[in-house]
């Protein structure tokens, strides 16, 4: 579903991403995991394409990632949510709904502002919303189209703890849907759970990429870890 061969970003001498490869198949939960900086951000911007990338391939659902084939594939939750200042939340939907096509979008709009605990938010701008309303407008943007791939940067960022909680149960949810999601977070527990395949990042490179169950056997003095120890454990010269 998503194919990413010898993907490299480079600003200015540096290589935020370097030479990556992997693949996610149809219906796989993928959690990209890694300290500030390894370069999270970076790899989802150049699969979305919002950022050039330097070289690599990247093909979703065989389209190269730039085709509007591609694009009508999958979603994306940006890290820092982006909303239009003069469109209220209700506004947001209808517009992603025309903007995809989407059919008999308000009552699927209505349950996802109901589960987001936006309902009543309905007719507020943009502008006026606090930044965890703008996250839950983007998460509920996203889902609207009802994307076969999912990309979330750093979705939990922002959100209070019912936010968090749903939005859990939307990614057990999409996994049981056959979705397919890659998912870059700092917190470790909120993938645990639903990831079918852990990504560990460091310095651009990918340093592990396997089960949890197997990257803990990996792992050194692995008995009873954690995924947070084996995290740790991983990436603990990040700074070097
Ligand atoms: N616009 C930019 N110009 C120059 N360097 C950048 C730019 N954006 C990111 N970087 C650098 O690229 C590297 C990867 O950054 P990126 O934001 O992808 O990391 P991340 O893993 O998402 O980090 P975090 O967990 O802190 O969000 C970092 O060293 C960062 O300083």
């Amino acid at each position: 579903m998503l194919s990413v061969s010898n993907l490299i970003k480079r600003y200015g001498k540096q290589n935020a991403v370097d030479d990556i490869s992997f693949e996610l198949g149809g219906g796989e939960v993928v959690g990209l995991l890694g300290p500030n900086g390894a370069g999270k951000s970076t790899t989802m911007k150049c699969i979305v394409g919002l950022l050039r990338k330097t070289s690599g391939e990247i093909t979703i659902g065989g389209h190269d990632h730039l085709s509007v084939e591609a694009k009508r594939l999958f979603s994306y939750i940006p890290e820092t949510p982006y909303v239009y200042d003069l469109l209220t939340v209700r506004e947001h939907l209808q517009f992603i709904a025309q903007a995809y096509g989407v059919r008999d979008w308000k009552e699927k709009g209505e349950e996802l502002l109901n589960l987001f605990e936006l309902d009543d938010k309905g007719d507020k701008l943009g502008r006026d919303l606090s930044k965890g309303m703008r996250q839950k407008v983007s998460i509920c943007c996203a889902l609207l189209p009802d994307p076969d791939i999912l990309f979330f940067d750093e979705p939990m960022i922002g959100l209070d703890p019912k936010a968090i909680k749903n939005t859990r149960q939307v990614f057990r949810d999409l996994k049981e849907q056959g979705k397919t999601i890659l998912v870059s977070t700092h917190l470790i527990d909120s993938v645990e759970s639903i990831a079918d395949r852990i990504m560990i990042l460091k310095n651009g490179k990918i340093i592990g990429n396997d089960t949890i169950q197997n990257l803990k056997a990996q792992a050194e003095g692995s008995d009873g870890a954690t995924l947070e120890d084996l995290f740790l454990q991983l990436t603990e010269d990040a700074r070097d």
